[in-house]
């Protein structure tokens, strides 16, 4: 074979796709592989003009039909699919060649792959990729972890292949093995926290304002004006003006209440558990999925016909401007919490992160791209070591304008019996960060009656255990 491409993609289901019409449409040429040859040939059919494609059959002419160093774009199933392209994969290549993972693979995978390939002379990128199918075909954000040399054959490709802000490139070298799959799985749960504190904003504006979904969608459009501006704002004004043609009744009346998940939301927090970092607004929203999803516990309350208030009165406040002073304020504590995650992460695994970097790589092309991510960038260049965003004099500024109304938001939600976990426990997050004393010293004295696991004192160092059940309970040093 004489042409040869710079770069391949095998796996061309909606994302790895786009991926390849992306890179041809930027002047690549693109070797394309797909277990199944199918997708291969109906890629070429429909969209060979774009640019030029060199299809394979099988993964050994797909190798050959790359140039060296071999960049390989492997857009499956993440999981068992992903280990058995990887399996079939790298025994054709040669050292210095490129395996890249682009799907949303767990970074804990991505390590152990890194590690392997590693031994055998190949270079593992685990890339996040964010924008869904449009994005992969328009300019996503890119999120490449993996060995900062393989950037420099890699980077250029990607970065010309992303979403640009200021003719910037979404995509950045986010640090070595899981760096990068580890922040696009924070991506996604941020994206989780996101999409549940828009919701609730939806619920609240329905069941207490009486807005209907259209009126709904309205209001959102204009918020997606302002500071709440975002691809999701906007996306949730389309799905709430839709009609379902069959019924005539508003797409979102006739769709099941029933949240699925795939899985990215949840490991972030497994990792965040891991790291002891409490991201509770995406653990509400990945908990908040799983009780719509509960449908015998939700028939059975129902069934049982499970009181809810005998009081209270409506809302005190402009219901519209209050929740949306609500729901950016959520929003800034659930962003928070997701870049301390990464910021504990790059601590643990030494990948140094650069925050300010993300918050600028999620400005354009993926799903969380938010108008305030400026701001968040703009926060870490000024303090890369901020202890928390919810500090910075942007968003301490944003969110003591925005308490009040939050606040009242909350006490409605919970006079009426409207669920909102997202909104409430971002408040109960910002509360406790801001609380001069919690109630963790009884937690420690109960610990230390049980179980003798001691406490540290106020007023000098070292443990102290308290003999509970001796006479006059004196305390020793421990
Ligand atoms: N869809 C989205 O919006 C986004 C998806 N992602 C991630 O991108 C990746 C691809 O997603 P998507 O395009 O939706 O496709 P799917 O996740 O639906 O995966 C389908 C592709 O995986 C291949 N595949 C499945 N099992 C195997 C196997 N055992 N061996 C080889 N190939 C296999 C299929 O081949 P075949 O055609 O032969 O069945 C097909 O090409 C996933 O990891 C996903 O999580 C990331 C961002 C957004
Ligand atoms: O990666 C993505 C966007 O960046 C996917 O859209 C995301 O995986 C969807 O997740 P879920 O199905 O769990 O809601």
């Amino acid at each position: 074979m004489s042409q040869k491409a710079q770069i391949g993609v095998t796996g061309l289901a909606v994302m790895g796709r786009n991926l390849a019409r992306n890179f041809a449409r930027h002047g690549h040429t693109v070797a394309l592989h797909n277990r199944s040859y199918g997708r291969t040939k109906e890629l070429v059919e429909e969209f060979g003009h774009e640019g030029t494609f060199l299809p394979a059959e099988t993964a050994e002419q797909f190798v050959a039909s790359l140039e060296r160093p071999r960049r390989v774009v492997i857009m499956v199933k993440a999981g068992p699919a992903t280990d058995a392209v990887i399996d079939e994969f790298a025994p054709l290549l040669e050292e210095g060649d490129m395996l890249i993972d682009a799907g949303n693979a767990h970074y804990a995978d991505t390590r152990r792959r890194e590690a392997a390939l590693k031994a055998k002379g190949l270079h593992f990128v685990g890339a996040g990729v964010s924008g869904g199918e449009e994005g992969a075909l328009h300019g996503p954000s890119i999120m490449p972890g993996g060995p900062k040399e393989s950037y420099e054959a890699l980077g250029p490709l990607l970065e010309d292949i992303a979403a640009k802000v200021d003719g910037e490139a979404c995509c950045v070298h986010v640090g070595p093995d899981g760096a990068g799959h580890f922040v696009k799985m924070v991506h996604n749960g941020i994206e989780y926290a996101d999409m549940q504190l828009i919701a609730e904003a939806y619920d609240l504006l329905r069941q207490v304002g009486g807005y209907s979904p259209a009126d709904i969608a309205g209001i959102f459009q204009g918020w997606n004006e302002g500071r709440l501006g975002s691809y999701l704002i906007e996306i949730t004004a389309e799905v709430l003006k839709q009609v379902d043609a069959a019924t005539g009744k508003p797409f979102v009346d006739v769709v099941l209440d029933r949240a699925e998940q795939k899985g990215t939301g949840r490991w972030t927090v497994q990792a965040a558990l891991d790291l002891g970092v409490p991201v509770s607004g995406i653990a509400e929203s990945v908990f908040a999925r799983a009780i719509s999803g509960g449908v015998t516990e939700r028939e059975a309350a129902v069934a049982a016909d499970l009181p809810g208030p005998t009081g209270g009165g409506g809302h005190t406040g402009d219901l519209q401007a209050d929740v949306e002073q609500a729901l950016f304020a959520s929003k800034i504590v659930a962003y928070a919490q997701g870049f301390q995650q990464i910021q504990a992460a790059s601590k643990e695994y030494g990948w140094d992160i650069d925050p300010g970097a993300m918050a600028k790589i999620w400005r354009a092309g993926c799903i969380i791209r938010a108008k305030f991510l400026d701001f968040i960038k703009q926060a870490y260049d000024k303090n890369p070591a901020l202890p928390t965003l919810l500090v910075d004099s942007y968003f301490q500024d944003a969110v003591a304008g925005a308490q009040d109304a939050w606040r009242r938001v909350v006490v409605t939600a919970a006079q009426q019996g409207i669920p909102a976990p997202g909104f409430s426990s971002a408040l109960a997050y910002y509360d406790s960060l801001r609380a001069k004393r919690l109630p963790a010293a009884l937690i420690q004295g109960q610990r230390d009656f049980f179980g003798a696991h001691t406490y540290h004192r106020v007023d000098k160092p070292g443990s102290f255990h308290t003999l509970w059940a001796a006479e006059g309970r004196p305390e020793v040093d421990a």
